[in-house]
């Protein structure tokens, strides 16, 4: 077992070539040294202010994967912090790292807070005007994010940080050109890892993100748009008073103080958001089912993203894997989602009890990234009302052991209405206006222009809006289903929406289903 009493992670200073695009981040735990190193897609010139900020941040935030080593208790910096910066640190290395912490029994981590100099706010300057940056994880979130720009007519590039041949193919699939940023992780330490270090999970959303916002404004592009859902700002599990979020930088708060940080730090506002922020995993299963050309290349498992021995693509036996199949089966044939998985989930019986995890009947929450208990009841229901589902044989034995509350729950769910705080630019209530104020993101049928004008059977007043849609009369819901099918999250605005609007504070999104 390796010595873990160390005192104090410290930063060097760090250092940029802008004519290779190289980052080299150095870091001391104590007289241990490691150095990270990004490589950005390189641009012709000198980098701006505001990039040499928003490297400070990513050199302070991507500090998590040397800190766990040793879990020291003081964490100190020379570089001058804004307040929001200053915040948006101390949670990264609490709130980020509280996964770690529990799992290694180490409270003090839940308080630590990161020493550093003052420095006055930043005056935060827009970034409108650009195309957005979208960034892509291989999943469906992100192709439903990217497909919804487009339709928007926003000309969005695709990113990632150190595509493997997931997310490659996905870039391949979408037609669109794409932007990547090279991450290396100090190898020492994997070496430390296998004598035995302190390891544990790590924000890894904070640490792309701050890297897809430095290359969107290297290349003078517009905001970072994500494609984080509702649900990643739901805990796993309380632990000594504090909440342990698996997913915690996926999150809403993370998503506020980073933005705060952008702005008071770098200057940026509106720099950064998630567009499905308002909607369940299962409104954006529902979504992606709208698009066929990524079937053979979308994958949502961890596994398929591992540094080291990465499955091909689903691994078909983790929670991911588990809820991802249960959320897509309501939307899409059979016989198109087993071809995306290579197996049927729910003829397999060696599922159940996982399964049973992801319906709240045993356990907690997986630390993975899977939606709420809710929208698994839900998903289930619609199954068992379905011809082609009801006699899977997971499907009748997990319906079997749902208790009847779950089901009257799931019948008053409303997983399928947007809600929540979100990020999403506000749209002009007036399209006439000078000064559109942002993207409006709504779930129309393509026929419709009226925004704010759903029409036929899917129409809702607010309170109908909770989800019954399982429960309508066949012929209605048939209706609605083809009123869906040629649906999509259209994204009605121009670039130039995207603009600053300071000082304002998270509004509900605005939403029309
Ligand atoms: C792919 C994966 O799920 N990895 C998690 C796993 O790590 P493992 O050892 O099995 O494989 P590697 O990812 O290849 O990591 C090798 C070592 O490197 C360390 N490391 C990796 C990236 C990094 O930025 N810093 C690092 O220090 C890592 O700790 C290993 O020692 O288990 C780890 C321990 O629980 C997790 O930390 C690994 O998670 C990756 C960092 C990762 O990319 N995970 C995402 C798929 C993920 O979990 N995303 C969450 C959102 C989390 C967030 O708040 O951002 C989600 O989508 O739910
Ligand atoms: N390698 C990466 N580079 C840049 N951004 C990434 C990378 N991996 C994930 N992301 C982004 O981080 C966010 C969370 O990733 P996540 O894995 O949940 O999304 P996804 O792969 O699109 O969908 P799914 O939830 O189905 O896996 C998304 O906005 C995604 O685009």
């Amino acid at each position: 077992m390796l010595d873990t009493s160390f005192r104090r992670l410290s930063f060097p200073a760090l250092r940029f070539d802008p004519a290779t695009g190289v980052a080299e981040l150095p870091y001391a735990l104590d007289g241990l040294e490691f150095i990270e190193t990004v490589t950005f897609p390189a641009v012709d010139g000198e980098p701006s202010a505001a990039f040499g900020k928003v490297l400070e941040l990513l050199h302070l935030v991507a500090g998590v994967s040397y800190f766990k080593v040793g879990a020291p208790p003081e964490i100190t910096t020379t570089t001058p912090l804004s307040p929001a910066a200053a915040a948006l640190l101390d949670a990264v290395y609490t709130k980020g790292m509280a996964e770690y912490a529990y799992r290694n029994d180490l409270p003090h981590v839940l308080s630590l807070s990161v020493t550093a100099p003052a420095a006055p706010p930043a005056t935060p300057v827009s970034v409108a005007g650009g195309r957005p940056l979208s960034p892509v994880g291989g999943g469906k979130d992100s192709i439903v994010t990217l497909e919804a720009l487009r339709e928007g007519g926003l000309d969005p590039v695709p990113f990632a940080v150190n595509p493997n041949w997931v997310i490659q193919s996905v870039f391949a699939a979408s037609g669109l050109t794409p932007l990547a940023a090279r991450r290396r992780i100090d190898p020492k330490l994997f070496d430390l890892n296998a004598a035995g270090a302190l390891n544990g999970h790590i924000p890894v959303t904070a640490i792309n993100s701050l890297i897809a916002v430095a290359t969107a404004v290297l290349h003078g592009l517009g905001p970072v748009v994500m494609s984080n859902e509702r649900s990643a700002s739901d805990p796993n599990l309380v632990w000594n008073g504090h909440e342990i979020n698996h997913q915690w930088s996926k999150g809403v708060e993370a998503e506020g103080l980073l933005r705060e940080a952008l702005a008071a730090q770098a200057g940026l506002a509106d720099a950064y958001f998630s567009l499905l922020r308002p909607l369940s995993e299962l409104h954006i299963a529902r979504l992606f089912a709208e698009h066929t050309r990524y079937d053979d290349v979308v994958t949502s498992c961890n596994a398929a993203f591992k540094l080291h021995d990465a499955s091909a693509r689903w691994c078909g036996h983790c929670p991911k894997c588990r809820f991802v199949f249960l959320a897509m089966a309501p939307f899409m044939p059979r016989a198109r989602l087993v071809a995306i998985f290579g197996a049927d989930l729910l003829a397999d019986e060696t599922q159940i009890p996982g399964y049973k995890e992801l319906l709240g009947l045993d356990g907690h929450k997986p630390f993975e990234c899977v939606g709420e208990v809710e929208e698994s009841v839900v998903a289930l229901s619609l199954l068992r009302d379905q011809a082609e589902w009801a006699g899977a044989q997971v499907v009748s034995e997990l319906a079997a052991a749902v208790p009847d509350t779950a089901w009257a729950e799931a019948a008053r769910s409303d997983v399928f209405t947007p809600g929540g705080t979100s990020y999403v630019p506000q749209p002009s209530r007036d399209s006439s206006s000078r000064r559109p104020s942002g993207v409006e993101v709504r779930s129309a049928t393509r026929a419709t222009s009226a925004p704010s004008a759903p029409r036929g059977p899917c129409r809702r007043t607010r309170s109908a809006q909770r989800y019954k849609w399982h429960l309508m009369e066949p012929a209605k819901r048939a209706s609605c289903t083809a009123e869906r099918a040629t649906s999509a999250l259209a994204v009605r605005a121009r670039p130039d929406r995207f603009r600053a609007d300071r000082g304002r504070e998270p509004r509900p999104q605005r939403i029309v289903v």
